[in-house]
């Protein structure tokens, strides 16, 4: 068993957390830290529970700890972060200079030279931006991110096309409240509504994709040259980042042959790998967010609607956002770097 711990355990992102690895087979939860004002508190005192299994009793007795290296216990060998991003800037640092591999949700540096952003069935071999990492930075542990949840609904059906030329993507958003956090919006905004602005989001769309998508030269990653233009709204749903593509391709596919790519799309050998990685909908009105979100455990993509338009391909695409759009990724990402022995 590999022992782990959560920064930032108390959140909406960390609860999935915990929800996630009380059940997982080569994980142990072991720390869970959270602000200066939870610290000390065991885990039920300061977590307001809110996901939709019991709080594991073993992690409710756990006492906080602060999100501090020198509060985690030496035979933890690797943390999952889910700090604001704000602080994630200030503190992740010090826990890779003290030794620890941080696998982070959090937004700060996904798109810096020497961090691997990974999403493991798309670009596992950006993993190895670790070695220059730490001749870089000389760390003995590491900082490894996944990415933005709007980015992940997305990236791997845009991977599946890259066969056909990847040119230009337009996409649309109806994006979950819980993306937002527990009290992002408030239900006197979101209900009977659409917020047709999500701050930061189009940008990291369109940045972290061309990052995720780039070749990996042993030294750095140079970025693909797609061009991708992002839309982002919030809808009244509550978990399910659903969204609509337009993709402009070099080669001009059949309908059939895009949903062979997306069916072919490779798993990964990974305990929370889901298998088909892309679960495809022949219905027009598939896939949906409360029907198809926990495809996989949560972890699946799900499309549908594939068509020709005059110039490529239209298709909707949908991920649950805190799952596989947060805290699943960042645990595949674990799993990946304990399998490829970086722990
Ligand atoms: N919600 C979502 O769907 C997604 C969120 N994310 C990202 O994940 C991260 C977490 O989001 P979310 O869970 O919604 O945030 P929350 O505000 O719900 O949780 C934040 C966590 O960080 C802790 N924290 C806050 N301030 C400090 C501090 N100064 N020092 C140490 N710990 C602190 C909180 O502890 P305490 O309880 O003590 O305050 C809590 O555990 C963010 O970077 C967000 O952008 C990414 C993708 C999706
Ligand atoms: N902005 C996303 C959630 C989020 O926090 O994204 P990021 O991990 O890039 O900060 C949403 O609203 O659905």
């Amino acid at each position: 068993m590999v022992n782990v711990g959560v920064l930032g355990a108390t959140g909406a992102v960390g609860q999935r957390f915990i929800q996630l690895l009380s059940e997982h087979d080569e994980f142990e939860l072991t720390t869970v830290t959270a602000s200066p004002e939870s610290a000390g508190d065991t885990y039920r005192e300061a977590a307001k529970w809110r996901v939709d299994t019991p709080i594991p009793e073993d992690v409710a007795t756990l006492e906080v700890r602060e999100t501090d290296p020198d509060a985690i216990p030496d035979d933890v060998d690797l943390l999952f972060s889910s700090l604001p991003s704000s602080v994630a800037e200030r503190v992740e640092h010090g826990f890779c200079e003290a030794g620890y591999v941080v696998s982070s949700n959090s937004s700060n540096e996904r798109t810096a030279d020497d961090v691997p952003l990974v999403i493991p069935e798309v670009n596992a071999d950006h993993l190895d931006l670790i070695e220059v990492q730490r001749d870089e930075r000389g760390w003995d542990g590491a900082l490894v991110k996944n990415p933005n949840c709007s980015t992940i609904t997305m990236v791997p059906t845009l991977a599946a096309l890259d066969a056909f030329g990847l040119d230009t993507v337009h996409v649309a958003t109806l994006q979950a409240v819980s993306g937002a956090g527990y009290s992002g919006v408030t239900s006197m905004e979101i209900l009977d509504n659409v917020l047709p602005h999500i701050g930061g989001e189009e940008s990291k769309m369109e940045s972290e994709s061309r990052k995720l998508l780039g070749e990996f030269t042993g030294a750095e990653v140079d970025w693909h040259d797609v061009d991708v233009s992002a839309s982002c709204n919030r809808v009244p749903t509550l978990d399910g980042h659903l969204e609509n593509v337009w993709a402009e391709l070099d080669d001009d596919p059949t309908v059939e042959a895009v949903v062979d790519a997306f069916e072919d799309a490779a798993s990964q050998d990974l305990p929370s790998a889901p298998d088909p990685l892309i679960h495809v909908f022949e219905e027009p009105d598939r896939p949906q967010p409360r029907l198809d979100r926990m495809l996989g455990g949560g972890m699946a993509v799900a499309a549908g609607g594939v068509q020709q338009t005059e110039s490529g391909i239209q298709y909707n695409t949908l991920a649950h956002n805190t799952i596989r759009g947060a805290a699943g990724a960042s645990v595949l990402n674990g799993e990946l770097l304990a399998r490829d022995g970086w722990l």
